[in-house]
């Protein structure tokens, strides 16, 4: 075995058992259908804010909970997270789990495969990028970049590619607000046909808001939070989706979860569940 980096994280065998229920089948048993095992994962303050701002990278988890994050993403094929987000953290979007690809071993079993939704292809991204120095140093994999841009940037599309990575064109839809937004469905299809049988979203804000409303909320598998106990105040990048009102126009949840387990895990608490509509 290679030695591990300096940054490796251990996460227990005693900690691993109670994810298990929550994540995609060791045994390959994933029911044969065309969509992935999907994930809804991140981690919030007690006033439901993912960051400081929305430029911010905000530390949340703790030490054991972040070792979890990494644990979770060995057990996936791949990590969703929006542009926002891959320009406010430049996040390395590997896992660092002693034993994976990378980490102790050569090759890059356990890497997944970060996917960045950019539907404008504004995310300027270069070799000094986090992602690309981890495909450098061999601990990480280029990310695929899903846009509705037909024709992305001739010098991003070849240094992208350099790396392995690429642009993936999905189309948008129009929401009943007439906002602009991917079509979820066309581009979970799309990872799974390409290879991805699991996926992990890990945010920010628009991301998950657009995931947990009616029309998208059933396609997640797995909703697994973790909760700091720290308040970021006013300001911060809420995760909070659109209201619902039932037939006679009040105010109902948006979003219930069922089959709820609580984890502590240090000073932080993890949340389990699974999504169901509102009664
Ligand atoms: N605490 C945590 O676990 C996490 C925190 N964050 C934080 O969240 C913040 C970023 O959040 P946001 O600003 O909300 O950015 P975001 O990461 O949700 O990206 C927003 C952008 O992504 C694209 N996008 C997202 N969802 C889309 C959809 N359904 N359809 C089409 N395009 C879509 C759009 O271009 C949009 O402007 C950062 O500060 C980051 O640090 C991000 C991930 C996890
Ligand atoms: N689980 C979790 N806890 C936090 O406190 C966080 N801020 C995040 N953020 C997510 O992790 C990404 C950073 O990943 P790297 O450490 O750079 O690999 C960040 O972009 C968010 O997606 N997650």
């Amino acid at each position: 075995m290679d030695s591990a980096p300096r940054d490796a994280l251990d996460f227990p065998e005693s900690d691993r058992g109670f994810l298990e229920p929550h994540l995609p089948p060791q045994d390959g048993s994933v029911p044969q259908i065309d969509l992935p095992f999907t994930t809804l994962t991140f981690a919030t303050s007690l006033d439901s804010s993912l960051a400081l701002s929305p430029g911010a990278r905000t530390v949340l988890s703790g030490p054991q909970s972040k070792a979890m994050t990494h644990y979770l993403r060995s057990r996936h094929d791949g990590i969703i997270i929006g542009v926002g987000t891959a320009v406010a953290d430049d996040p390395g979007l590997n896992c660092r789990i002693t034993g994976v690809g990378g980490y102790g071993q050569p090759g890059l079993d356990g890497q997944p495969r970060p996917v960045v939704i950019d539907p404008t292809a504004r995310w300027e991204f270069s070799d000094d990028s986090k992602l690309f120095q981890l495909c450098r140093e061999g601990r990480g994999r280029a990310p695929w970049i899903i846009t509705a841009v037909e024709k992305p940037n001739a010098k991003k599309q070849a240094l992208l590619e350099r790396y392995g990575g690429r642009f993936i064109p999905v189309k948008m839809v129009r929401t009943h607000t007439g906002r602009h937004q991917i079509d979820w469905p066309e581009l979970l299809l799309t990872l799974k046909s390409n290879g991805l049988g699991s996926v992990m979203i890990e945010g920010g804000g628009h991301v998950i808001k657009s995931l947990l409303s009616p029309l998208y909320m059933s396609l997640l598998d797995s909703v697994i939070v973790t909760i700091a106990p720290t308040w970021l105040g006013e300001g911060g990048v809420v995760v909070s989706p659109d209201r619902r009102f039932d037939d006679d126009g009040n105010a109902i949840s948006a979003v219930r979860l069922k089959n709820v387990k609580w984890y502590p895990f240090g000073e932080d608490v993890v949340l389990c569940g699974q999504v169901k509509l509102s009664d």
